[in-house]
């Protein structure tokens, strides 16, 4: 048995708010943290507001929106932080992903937006990376920042139903289907939100 790297206060807490007005991250992240025997209320369902993320990178930026939470609920927030970073356009979108789909959202504009920056370029390089940043905030003023990361390649057009964001147009490395072509439990097997999780696991919970 190791002992957790982090103060145990995060462990101990019953519930976890997640500091996400995202329903998609929400879904993805309550599936993770149920396992260990905590309840996780959304932001909306708390009550939060949406702060603006100000910061020039995930980390920052979902420090950011953890603080928040856990100042205004008096709770353990989660928040994440994340983004497609495409490599030809030097990480754009990057930690401005949501705001390429405009208000109110629209990930098809902001998919074809990448497509036709790609495209300016005249590029044939379609590496690309999806990045998650998890903070974690006690009330008491405890932090920890996890990043997680997954390879692929971008296609077009894009393909699926199922999950958010950008997953129609995302292939990861060593697969087929787009991130929206598979089942859910496939992807929380290999996303850059499940690898950020895993690290959030060995560090919060003792194994
Ligand atoms: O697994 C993913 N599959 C597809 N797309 C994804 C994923 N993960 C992040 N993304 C894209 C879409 C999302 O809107 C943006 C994150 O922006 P980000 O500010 O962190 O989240 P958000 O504004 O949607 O919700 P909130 O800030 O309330 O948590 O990157
Ligand atoms: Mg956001």
């Amino acid at each position: 048995m190791t002992r957790p790297s982090v103060s145990p206060c995060f462990a101990t807490a019953h519930t976890w708010v997640i500091a996400s007005h995202n329903a998609g991250k929400i879904k993805e992240i309550s599936a993770l943290i149920e396992p260990f025997g905590l309840t996780a209320i959304g932001a909306d369902e708390a009550g939060l507001p949406e702060p603006e993320e100000t910061e020039d990178s995930f980390e920052g930026n979902a420090l950011l929106k953890a603080r928040a939470a856990a100042r205004v609920s008096g709770k353990v927030a989660l928040a994440d932080d994340s983004g497609l970073a495409v490599e030809a356009l030097d990480g754009a979108p990057g930690i401005y992903s949501a705001r390429w789909a405009g208000e109110p959202r629209d990930f098809y504009r902001a998919m074809e937006k990448v497509e036709a920056e790609l495209e300016k370029r005249g590029t044939t390089n379609r590496n690309a990376r999806f990045v998650c940043a998890l903070a974690l905030v006690h009330p008491d003023g405890e932090e920890a920042v996890f990043v997680g990361t997954v390879d692929g390649a971008l296609v077009w057009p894009p393909r699926g139903d199922r999950g958010f964001g950008y997953d129609p147009v995302f292939v990861p490395e060593g697969h087929t289907a787009t991130f929206a072509e598979m089942e859910p439990a496939a992807k929380h097997a290999m996303s850059h939100r499940a690898d950020a999780f895993s690290q959030l696991v060995s560090a919060v919970f003792a194994e």
